[in-house]
């Protein structure tokens, strides 16, 4: 498929699946326990990264854990201004997941390819600031309340039709301001106001959103519903982690945010060499 993301500097061809690298500049990061507090460590583990072979890092300043406390614009801008200078010159499209326009407006003008909101751009101004902007790419990420309770009670009538319309409804919103459509990708947002079950159902049921026709962006990497049916504590979610990516590639996700980059390139390129073959056999 000549599927293209149009990500900024960069055109990313989507006839294979991306990887994008995590990069927690929070203290309170659920998966990294704040080792990357420091800039310069966040900047040290985006190397690392790139060098596993990330396609993308994708760096927050805030953390979004269900229960996570708010950040001022301030503080956020510090955390990750910084990384963003550094890395712009790096051969790969920059993002920055952000609910902020104001953070959405510094970190473009820094020179970042992508904003990945996880509310989905439902402040007007966040909307208004992307499409001022000639190309950087968006990934509108669905979300049911806010972060600090969005895990109290999720509810949905279905939940894969209610995530569908509602990101369909926010990637039409971008549109009428112009955005072009290559530059949106869409992502249900696993653990984002959703039960463990819910998790699941949109899990398997996450054709409906791929046929859309967006490119369709999921993180699921060492997140609760990974935990909830292995009993495994975060730091031992890989395996778990890597057959939720797996599963979502073979529906038709064609990018995929995690924190382990090389174990889970390594594991799509033996499901790819199943699903295209390796070539010479040919
Ligand atoms: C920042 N962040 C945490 N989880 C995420 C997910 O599943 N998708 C996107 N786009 N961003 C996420």
């Amino acid at each position: 498929s000549r599927i293209v993301w149009r990500c900024g500097r960069f055109d990313l061809e989507l006839d294979r699946v991306v990887v994008m690298g995590v990069l927690n500049v929070t203290p309170d990061s659920f998966s990294d326990g704040g080792q990357h507090g420091a800039v310069e460590a966040a900047i040290e583990h985006a190397l690392n990264l790139i060098e596993q072979g990330a396609d993308i890092i994708d760096i927050g300043g805030e953390s979004t854990r269900p229960g996570a406390q708010p950040v001022s614009v301030e503080q956020e801008l510090a955390r990750v201004l910084p990384v963003v200078e550094a890395l712009r010159d790096s051969n790969i499209p920059i993002s920055v997941d952000t609910c902020k326009p104001a953070v959405m407006r510094a970190v473009l003008e820094a020179g970042a390819d992508i904003i990945n909101d996880i509310s989905g751009f439902r402040q007007a101004s966040a909307r208004e600031i992307v499409a001022a902007h000639p190309r950087c790419g968006v990934c509108v990420m669905h979300m049911q309340g806010e972060p600090r309770t969005m895990q109290q009670s999720p509810h949905y009538d279905d939940v894969t039709r209610d995530v569908v319309r509602s990101l369909q409804d926010s990637a039409r919103a971008l549109e009428s301001l112009g955005i072009a459509s290559d530059r949106i990708s869409l992502d249900p947002g696993f653990g984002f106001g959703k039960s463990v079950a819910h998790n699941y159902d949109l899990m398997r049921d996450l054709e409906q959103l791929v046929d859309l026709g967006y490119p369709v962006l999921i993180g699921v990497s060492r997140k609760s519903m990974i935990g909830a049916v292995t009993g495994r504590p975060v730091d031992q979610r890989l395996a778990g982690s890597l057959a939720a990516a797996l599963a979502a590639v073979a529906r038709g996700a064609q990018i995929i945010r995690v924190h382990d980059v090389q174990q889970t390139i390594d594991a799509i390129r033996v499901w790819e060499a199943i699903e295209k073959g390796i070539g010479e056999t040919r």
